[in-house]
């Protein structure tokens, strides 16, 4: 017993190196979980493309190369697309939430129906609904620029609830986005990792605290559940309810209840499902967008560039187009490069593998927990030229902004969405709004500094601003001023938005249903 406790924290033979450990928490003490990316992409200039850490008796592998992400997480698959338990999330949603779910027949199930809402060809279906909140975007930003926070809020939310509910949100503050906002940042505080025991890694303080005396991290988790389990079926039960008043609005819920025994999916999985996609969806568009204006704000003349580019092809004699996009290679390459540089989900979702697999000379135990580091991927010396620049023409000189003569194996812009069977299923339809926005706002709008009121001054924005509490990487909110390019587009704004109206109405038939709190 003692040997084996005497064990606990140290590495394993066979296993990648890594930096050294201590007795019990192995390398817990060397990492905060805040900025984990941080430390794992310097531990990969010591340790290299693959190593180890432990974690109590746990072993985490970091991957921060292409080609090894290509090889652990894209082709083997079969085994390297379970996740880790997370047991906080068990007490809350029992394992059913799609990007926590263990890899096996339940996530199979909720996959195959979230691919048939997502498909890059489903998508062109919600390509109206996208033009449309675009248009509210731009109208909003005409009206109250200070407010892009929440306005790029209200979007990305807004689109995820008309796609998947058939719900508009036309505004956030006391809307229904504004209020999953709040759930989101109570459920985070609830699953961050300091805020409860170390359980997954020691699961015997799974019981001790109740001996103990009073278990306040079990009670904020039963709050988050119930809260959850409110909002997921309550707005479940709007589209059933609507589909009885024969008020449906073609959005995903309908397709997926009349469709449920093919999928194999009863009423508590569908209510998780559609929550989960909302969860996942519901802000990560509007951090990306608030991530190019970080970026584009403080780098002028790149977004002078996008704009010449934009007036080039466009003019200013029509709003853009989503087919414009492809005659935009600078600015796709702006936004390959906002991914690049600021990843918003710099190390993904950790998976977990479901077998021993061999790393070259290593072991990759099964059980293991695997990290992508899309972070040190994407700051990799060998790959990239002067990876700390924001440096969009890298992507103009090679499609996946490597240096030259670097081997292509593995290399994708894409690793901001994770890899591998779990990748992110809704990187179709963020991608259009990305485009559509990118173009929109671009067309639309100069993004400037904000002035010091007193000494007249630019007021930089401090891209390392971040959210604390969050698990993504998003900028606090920032000052900068937002001006329409010309009258003559604002009028064009102004018309566009009123014309959006048409499609809104179709995603506005809750507001006259008796649950009417959702807005
Ligand atoms: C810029 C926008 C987005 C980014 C950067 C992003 C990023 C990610 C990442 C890194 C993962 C983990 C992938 C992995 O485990 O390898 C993920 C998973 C997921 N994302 Fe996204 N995402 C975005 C937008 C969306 C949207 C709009 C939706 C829904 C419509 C969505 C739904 C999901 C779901 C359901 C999962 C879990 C997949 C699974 O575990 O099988 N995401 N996303």
């Amino acid at each position: 017993m003692l040997h084996r406790l005497s064990k606990i924290g140290s590495r394993e033979p066979g296993l990648p190196p890594g930096p050294p450990t201590l007795p019990l928490i192995g390398n817990l003490h060397q990492f905060e979980t805040k900025h984990t990316y941080r430390k794992f992409t310097e531990w990969a200039k010591t340790y290299g493309d693959i190593y180890s850490i432990k974690m109590g008796s746990t072993t985490g592998i970091v991957i921060s190369s292409p080609k090894l992400a290509r090889e652990y997480i894209d082709l083997r698959g079969a085994t390297t697309s379970d996740r880790p338990p997370v047991y906080t999330d068990e007490l809350i949603s029992g394992g059913l939430e799609l990007p926590l779910s263990p890899y096996g027949p339940t996530w199979r199930s909720m996959r195959r129906a979230a691919h048939d809402m997502l498909s890059p060809k489903a998508c062109l279906r919600h390509l109206p609904i996208q033009r449309a909140e675009s248009a509210q975007l731009m109208f909003d930003l005409l009206e109250s620029p200070q407010r892009f926070y929440t306005h790029t809020s209200r979007y990305s939310g807004s689109v995820i609830t008309s796609v998947l509910y058939g719900i508009h949100s036309p505004v956030y503050e006391n809307g229904l986005v504004e209020k999953f906002d709040k759930f989101t940042e109570r459920l985070e505080s609830a699953l961050k990792p300091g805020n409860s025991p170390p359980v997954d890694m020691y699961p015997f303080m799974k019981y001790l605290p109740e001996i103990l005396g009073p278990t306040p991290w079990k009670t904020r988790c039963k709050e988050v559940r119930k809260e959850q389990r409110e909002i997921f079926f309550g707005l479940l039960d709007l589209v059933v309810e609507r589909m009885e008043k024969n008020q449906r609005n073609g959005c995903f819920i309908e397709s997926v209840l009349d469709r449920q025994e093919q999928y194999g999916l009863d009423r508590e999985l569908i209510g998780y499902l559609g929550g989960s996609l909302l969860q996942a969806g519901n802000d990560t568009t509007a951090v990306f967008l608030q991530t190019l204006l970080v970026c584009i704000i403080s780098h002028p003349a790149v977004q002078r560039r996008a704009q010449q580019e934009i007036d080039s092809v466009i003019g200013p004699d029509r709003l853009p187009e989503f087919s414009d996009f492809d005659n935009l290679p600078y600015l796709k390459a702006v936004i390959n490069e906002v991914h690049r540089f600021r990843p918003i989900v710099p190390i993904t979702i950790p998976h977990a593998s479901t077998a021993d697999e061999r790393a070259g000379d290593y072991m990759i135990p099964k059980g293991s927990i695997l990290f992508i580091n899309a972070w040190g991927i994407y700051r990799h010396e060998d790959y990239y030229e002067n990876p700390d620049t924001f440096d969009p023409d890298r992507f103009l000189k090679n499609p996946h902004g490597t240096k030259p003569g670097v081997d292509p194996t593995g290399c994708r812009g894409d690793y901001a969405f994770g890899a591998g069977r779990r990748i992110c299923p809704g990187l179709h339809l963020a991608n259009n709004s990305i485009a559509l926005n990118a173009m929109n706002l671009l067309w639309a709008f100069d993004f400037t500094k904000a002035k010091d009121p007193v000494t007249g001054n630019l007021i930089d924005i401090d891209m390392n601003a971040l959210k604390e509490e969050s698990v993504l990487l998003v900028p606090k909110p920032f000052r900068c001023e937002i001006q329409p390019r010309s009258v003559e587009k604002a009028k064009m704004i102004r018309m566009q938005f009123a014309a959006a109206r048409e499609i809104f109405e179709n995603f506005e038939h809750h507001m006259s249903l008796k649950s009417g709190e959702v807005q």
